[in-house]
């Protein structure tokens, strides 16, 4: 009855074992360590660093710790980074999450969740964004999920194995226990940025376009907090045991912030008016992103406990200055 978490030692994958373990469930992780870290995984969780590329690892690990469900994290995730590498974006996200979909079959695990993202959506789709909603991503990131939920789809019917696709927002703030945070080595997510700028990693932000087609003239994004992700996943691997019925689903609140209202956030919780600036706009990012969670709401019975964009930066800046602390100490 064992999970395994492929990204178990990034950020996300990281908070996910630690809700499988605090539920006392059995957990094994495949990480390359190329952005997640050992230490991010607990000493009593097997790692076994490879590559979830790697078919004959996955019938190792599958078989060796009895895997009956895999929880899929691993993948490269920066938008604008898969706009001047589409190729590579392809490879790690979609052709190696197709090795691990065919040796999921051949071990014959039976429940699949995957990581995918708010990035499927086309743009101009009325907000919010239900499921329903048309795909068509603007980035080759999120082409290279929505090939992956393809592939789940197809082979799921094909080989009798049921898969939740869960498409974030935009996650964001740490354990509220402080165990686990965003580690991320040359992160770019606005608000670990913004949380580097106030412990002094950076010594500012930059602010990715200013003349959008919203309400202060900034990107506007659903933030989710970390945790309640992690629940949501909990949540999604007992409904597939369950119903055996595939899901796909958002998860968001429902509200958005603009990147000016997030800065007002970080510099209102910290106490710290660290410098902005403005800058063009990046490549590949759509101007409103937010999502209708009623699915999830619905389906798995989700409900967070931590939907509060001032909280979700206390957890964020909490985290920052325990590793910034632990970096001077070092
Ligand atoms: N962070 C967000 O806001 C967000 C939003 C939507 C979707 N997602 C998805 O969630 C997942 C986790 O994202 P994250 O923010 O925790 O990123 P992260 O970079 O912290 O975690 C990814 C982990 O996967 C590992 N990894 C990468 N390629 C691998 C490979 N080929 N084989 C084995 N391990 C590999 C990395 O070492 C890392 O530990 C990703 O699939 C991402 O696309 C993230
Ligand atoms: O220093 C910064 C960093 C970000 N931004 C802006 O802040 C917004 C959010 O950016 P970021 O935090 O990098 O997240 P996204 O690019 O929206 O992408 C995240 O959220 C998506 C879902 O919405 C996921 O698919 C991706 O994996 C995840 O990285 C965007 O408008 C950025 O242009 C800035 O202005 N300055």
């Amino acid at each position: 009855m064992t999970v395994l978490v492929t990204g178990g030692a990034g950020y996300i994958g990281s908070h996910m074992v630690l809700a499988l373990s605090d539920a006392r469930r059995p957990v094994v992780v495949l990480d390359d360590l190329s952005t997640g870290s050992r230490a991010a995984v607990p000493s009593t969780v097997p790692l076994v660093q490879g590559c979830c590329g790697d078919e004959g690892l996955l019938d190792d690990v599958i078989r060796d710790h009895g895997v009956t469900a895999i929880v899929h994290f691993a993948g490269s995730i920066v938008v604008p980074d898969s706009v001047t590498d589409p190729l590579g974006y392809y490879l790690n996200n979609t052709v190696r999450s197709r090795a691990l979909i065919a040796a999921a079959v051949r071990g014959g695990v039976k429940s699949f969740v995957f990581s995918s993202t708010a990035a499927v959506y086309g743009e101009g789709a009325a907000e919010p964004l239900r499921e329903t909603a048309a795909l068509d991503p603007v980035s080759p990131y999120g082409a290279s999920k929505l090939m992956t939920e393809r592939m789940l789809s197809d082979a799921s019917r094909a080989h009798g194995f049921a898969y939740a696709a869960l498409r974030y927002f935009n996650v964001a703030g740490a354990d509220p226990a402080g165990r686990a945070g965003q580690s991320t080595p040359r992160a770019t997510h606005l608000i670990k940025v913004a949380a580097e700028a106030v412990t002094g990693k950076r010594d500012r932000l930059q602010i990715f376009g200013d003349d959008y087609p919203t309400p202060d003239g900034t990107c506007v994004r659903d933030y989710i907090h970390v945790s309640d992700l992690a629940k949501a996943h909990v949540l999604a691997l007992d409904h597939l045991a369950r119903t055996g019925e595939n899901l796909v689903a958002n998860c968001g609140y429902g509200r958005g912030a603009s990147v000016l209202e997030v800065i007002e956030s970080v510099k209102r919780v910290s106490g710290v008016d660290f410098p902005v600036e403005r800058a063009p706009r990046r490549p590949g990012d759509p101007a409103l992103l937010v999502a209708d969670p009623a699915r999830a709401r619905t389906t798995l019975g989700w409900r967070p406990d931590y939907d509060d964009l001032d909280t979700i930066v206390g957890h964020a800046l909490a985290w920052e200055r325990k590793i910034a602390a632990r970096a001077a100490a070092e």
